[in-house]
């Protein structure tokens, strides 16, 4: 098989309190694969993401993506390479207005004029906000806001895009159509999830985190419906809600 775009090698990680996080966490992930990251409060699932690009380093074992090294003197080309959407959008925005939040990226690579205008109008339109393009991000609904911040990371043009709860809070039709936004875009995804059907609808295969350790990595259908795994790591189907049955899916 090819090298994995994203491939984590027994990766350890204690805070600096002391307080141990992850306990030697392998994972690979393949060009355009879609998997979702699932696992309780407190399983390590943001630690192991904010290891992707180096916003946390200095644990054991290795991490590296399409085959560099997620370490100091590659962290500019591994910001480049992977995206992360964090679950609050007022996270990512910060400027004035859409466009300039979503130019700050690419512009700190070194496009500017057409080329730069040409990202930013293109990661808007994918997540259907040309529109907005003018608009202070503050006068967004929160729905607008999180489609905002998944462009200004589009707009870096990243091979991995990392999404920390992207479902949370989005209103039934948001949450589609941000769904409809993900399955259309060209890129490997790894979705931090406690949606359960989202990660179903969205991600083939599901990795498992808990209490700092990777429990399974199947088909996410397989992880929903077995019910001994579901139970033994706090993973708990809406009511109403049956796998098996692909029309009791939430709209
Ligand atoms: N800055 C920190 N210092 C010390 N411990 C931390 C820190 N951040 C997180 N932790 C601890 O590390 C463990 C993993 O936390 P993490 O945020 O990675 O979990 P998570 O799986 O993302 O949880 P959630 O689903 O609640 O977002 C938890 O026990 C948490 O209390």
């Amino acid at each position: 098989m090819s090298t994995p775009v994203l491939d984590v090698r027994g990766l350890a990680f204690a805070y600096p309190d002391g307080h141990q996080a992850l306990f030697g966490v392998d994972l690979h992930v393949h060009e355009g694969e879609r998997v979702a990251l699932l696992g309780p409060n407190g399983a390590g699932k943001t630690t192991l993401v904010l290891h992707l690009n180096g916003i946390l380093t200095g644990g054991r074992g290795a991490v590296s993506v399409s085959g560099l090294p997620v370490v100091k003197e590659h962290l500019k080309e591994i910001r480049r390479r992977v995206g992360i959407v964090f679950q609050d959008p007022d996270d990512q925005l910060f400027l004035g207005t859409v466009r300039q939040d979503v130019a700050f990226g690419p512009a700190n690579l070194g496009l500017k004029g057409p080329e730069l205008d040409r990202r930013v109008m293109d990661s808007l339109d994918r997540v259907g906000m040309a529109d907005f393009v003018d608009r202070p991000p503050h006068h967004l609904s929160y729905g607008q806001r999180r489609r905002v911040a998944v462009a200004t990371v589009l707009a870096m043009e990243p091979e991995i895009l990392v999404l920390d709860e992207p479902s949370s809070n989005l209103d039934p039709a948001s949450r589609r159509e941000l769904a409809d936004i993900l399955r259309s875009l060209d890129v490997t995804v790894l979705m931090v999830t406690h949606d359960l059907p989202y990660a179903l609808e969205l991600c083939p295969r599901s990795i498992v985190l808990s209490e700092g350790v990777v429990v399974a990595d199947r088909p996410t259908f397989d992880v929903l419906t077995d019910e001994a795994l579901m139970a033994a790591h706090r993973l708990e189907l809406p009511w109403g809600f049956d796998p098996r049955r692909i029309d009791s899916l939430p709209a």
